[in-house]
């Protein structure tokens, strides 16, 4: 059983589009465990942060605006290889590139509107973690499902 951990989070078109139980569902039927989850507007200095690495790139005003002016949903799910799994079930930073089955190739259409972030490595994902959620606010259990979940 792996405690590897992703943070993943439905941006405001997500939530705006009541995106979200489809979205969760997706990672609960799929048998990741659900560590975190929370719902907050982020700050401008929060987006900013978050998007740190792509703070030279033309975009990078409009994506903090974007993620800043409506509430999130922020969570941690954990499991086998989630990091990479997890971008596997999210599709292609493109809609228009994203297989069909992703949840980009599913339910958006375009780059600045792609409704999901998923972190790209371990080490980013408990950065992103610690960057989101206080000490507390993520659960440590045992999931009892686990044994009807992994050989
Ligand atoms: N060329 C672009 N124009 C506008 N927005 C962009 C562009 N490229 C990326 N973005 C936005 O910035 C976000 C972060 O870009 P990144 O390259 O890290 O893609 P990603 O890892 O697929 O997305 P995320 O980090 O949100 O999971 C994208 O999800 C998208 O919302």
């Amino acid at each position: 059983m792996s405690s590897e951990r992703s943070f993943i989070m439905i941006k405001p078109d997500g939530v705006q589009r009541n995106l979200v139980s489809e979205i969760i569902g997706r990672f609960e039927r799929r048998g990741y465990k659900l560590c975190g989850l929370k719902m907050v507007q982020p700050t401008r200095q929060l987006a900013e942060s978050h998007y740190a690495d792509l703070s030279e790139r033309p975009f990078f005003g409009d994506l903090c605006t974007f993620l800043s002016s409506s509430p999130v949903v922020a969570m941690v799910w954990a499991g086998a290889d989630v990091v990479k799994q997890g971008r596997t079930m999210i599709g292609a930073t493109d809609p228009l590139k994203s297989a069909p089955g992703t949840i980009r190739g599913d339910l958006a259409l375009v780059t600045g509107k792609n409704v999901i972030h998923g972190s790209d490595s371990c080490e980013n994902a408990e950065k992103e973690i610690a960057l989101w959620f206080k000490d507390g606010e993520v659960c440590n259990y045992e999931q009892v499902t686990a044994p009807w979940i992994y050989e």
